[in-house]
């Protein structure tokens, strides 16, 4: 059975933090592939400076070049919105029914996991793998760990909040961003 990892994210924009965890788990686990879910909108975020989808999953498609297991995909484009996790694995569990479908998300997501929509069932049926980050809240994850890896692996303090707002300030973020995002972002004047 192919087990495919769904790293789901907003990717406003996608930067080397999110490609560090996706090549860091695509080499240290039995996962097949993943596939990096663009999210059209996050139930518990704001839309506002949200670029438009394809504009973000141009640049997952410019970041993931040459990286043989990481897929792009749109597939919540096509699913109503705001996103909801459990109706985007339920979708691609019927689509797939040959696939394991597994979960990669950061820990600030685990740690508020407990207030996603069927929580429980998506923790039932599907592995989560949880790459290690430091964040400002105080909030802990809630739920048993049966089926929770935590990575062992270097944390990165980066997040697309901080590029976006050095872009608007002026500053040069470029080893941040994947030098095509990068490229892209410059061109389009994306964020300023
Ligand atoms: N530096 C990081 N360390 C660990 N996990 C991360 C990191 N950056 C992003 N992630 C994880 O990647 C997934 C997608 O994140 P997202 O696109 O929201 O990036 P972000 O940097 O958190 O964005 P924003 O600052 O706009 O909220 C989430 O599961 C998030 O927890
Ligand atoms: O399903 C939920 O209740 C739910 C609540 C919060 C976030 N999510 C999903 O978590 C994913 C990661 O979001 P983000 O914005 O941190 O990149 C994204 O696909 C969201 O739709 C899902």
């Amino acid at each position: 059975m192919k087990k495919i990892g769904l790293f789901f994210g907003t990717f406003n924009p996608i930067h080397i933090g999110h490609l560090a965890i996706a090549n860091h788990i695509a080499e240290h686990s039995d996962l097949n592939e993943i596939w990096l879910v663009v999210t059209p909108h996050n139930p518990f975020k704001k839309k506002t400076s949200l670029l438009d989808n394809y504009h973000r999953l141009e640049m997952v498609y410019l970041a993931i070049e040459g990286y043989d297991k990481l897929k792009p995909s749109d597939i919540e484009f096509r699913l109503p919105q705001p996103n909801y996790t459990t109706h985007t694995l339920a979708y691609l569990q019927e689509k797939h029914p040959n696939y394991e479908f597994a979960l990669i998300m950061g820990e600030d997501n685990l740690n508020s996991f407990h207030k996603w929509k069927n929580y429980q069932a998506i923790l039932e049926h599907h592995q989560i793998y949880v790459y290690p980050r430091l964040t400002s809240n105080l909030e802990q994850s809630m739920v048993p760990e049966t089926n929770i890896h935590r990575i062992k692996a270097p944390i990165m303090e980066i997040s697309a909040t901080f590029i976006r707002e050095e872009i608007k300030n002026g500053k040069n973020i470029k080893p941040l961003l994947p030098s095509k995002v990068w490229n892209y972002i410059d061109e389009m004047n994306f964020y300023r």
